[in-house]
């Protein structure tokens, strides 16, 4: 990839398509498009069709969608399945239209059945029924694995899909009703450390697994794949973790001890555990050449410390 190419990155100011500009940026190169919701709504295809017109980019990374932790998939199916279809439609079509050299589309470990064989091989796609808490959203994210297959067959496009696994980092939703377990938890934990108080609610049993990427290794994988994927077959999609998983549980005493809190962790198993395990096999990824490098605890430290730091933002001095 050249340092001047025209690189769109959509969703900029989220969790992913922030730390991808940031290694972009990073890395040298001069040419990352972005643009606010407000400045080109994805679910508009017009504008999406006038935007590829205009600027005519040459690789597409696409992070832009509708996300969020188990309880907003469960209240907000119809929000997920619509938008995620839509946006990733409008942009995947366009960049075939305008002759898109590559795309990168972010998919999701939850498109695996829910009680897919662990760790799950990318071979595990469709071979069972899908977790009922995010089905909407592991759906759309399947048709868009299936579109970038169907552009590559038909056209001869360049599209590939990842299949990331939980992120956290910088930049990631702390909000307690949408957000994912991990900032969920630092925030809760830190406020209960704040106002002294005796326990923090952890939803479920604390039993499930969940393996957990920080986001800036994720961002140096998809460059990773942008600069070394060719198109070599019909499905080129390929899961990117740690090959490390955790309890929810073990997660909360870690995030304890990294805050300093010394409380109690109390479970609510009346809130939805979700599926009981999505352990990536990353042995493809690994074939690649490309391997996590954040140790759980040092990843969770640096998300603690940028949220400290936009808390006092928030604040003030
Ligand atoms: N977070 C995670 O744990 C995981 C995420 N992924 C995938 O990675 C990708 C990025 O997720 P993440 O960064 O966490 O999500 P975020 O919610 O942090 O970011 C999503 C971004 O998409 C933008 N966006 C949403 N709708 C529109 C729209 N209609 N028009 C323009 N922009 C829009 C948002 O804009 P705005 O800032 O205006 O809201 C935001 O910048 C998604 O495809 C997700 O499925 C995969 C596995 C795990
Ligand atoms: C990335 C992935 O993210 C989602 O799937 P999920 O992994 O189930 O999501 P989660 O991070 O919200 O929860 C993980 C586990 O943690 C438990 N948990 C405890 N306490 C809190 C808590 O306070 N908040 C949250 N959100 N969860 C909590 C929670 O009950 C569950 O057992 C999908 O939306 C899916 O679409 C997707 O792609």
């Amino acid at each position: 990839m050249d340092l001047r190419a025209r690189i769109f990155v959509a969703g900029h100011r989220g969790l992913v398509g922030s730390a991808i500009k940031r290694t972009l940026e990073a890395q040298g190169f001069e040419h990352v498009m972005v643009r606010t919701r407000d400045e080109l709504d994805l679910l508009d295809q017009e504008s999406v069709t006038r935007f590829f017109a205009q600027e005519r980019p040459e690789y597409v990374f696409l992070a832009a969608a509708k996300v969020g932790g188990i309880l907003a998939n469960v209240q907000y199916p119809a929000d997920f399945l619509y938008q995620n279809l839509t946006i990733q439609t409008n942009v995947i079509h366009a960049a075939h239209v305008f002759g898109v050299k590559k795309l990168l589309f972010l998919g999701s470990s939850c498109i695996y059945p829910k009680f897919a064989p662990q760790p799950i091989r990318e071979e595990y796609l469709l071979c069972g029924e899908l977790e009922p808490t995010n089905e909407p959203y592991a759906l759309a994210k399947i048709a868009g694995i299936k579109m970038c297959e169907a552009y590559n067959r038909q056209y001869g496009s360049n599209f590939l899909a990842v299949m990331p696994t939980n992120l956290y980092g910088p930049y990631d939703n702390f909000d307690l009703e949408s957000s994912h377990v991990l900032p969920a938890l630092l925030r809760k934990i830190h406020e209960a450390t704040v106002h002294k108080a005796p326990k923090v609610e952890v939803w479920g049993t604390g039993k499930p697994r969940r393996e957990f990427l920080f986001v800036d290794d994720l961002a140096d994988a998809c460059l990773y794949l942008m600069k070394s994927f060719d198109r070599t077959d019909t499905a080129p999609f390929v899961n990117i973790g740690t090959g490390i998983d955790i309890e929810i549980g073990e997660l909360a005493t870690m995030i304890k001890r990294i805050v300093g809190y010394s409380g109690e962790i109390v479970f609510k198993p009346d809130m939805p555990d979700g599926t009981p395990r999505k352990w990536l096999d990353v042995s493809k990824m690994d074939r690649l050449g490309w391997r996590a490098r954040t140790a759980l605890e040092e990843g969770i430290q640096k998300t603690f410390d940028w949220f400290l730091k936009q808390q006092q933002l928030i604040v003030g001095p």
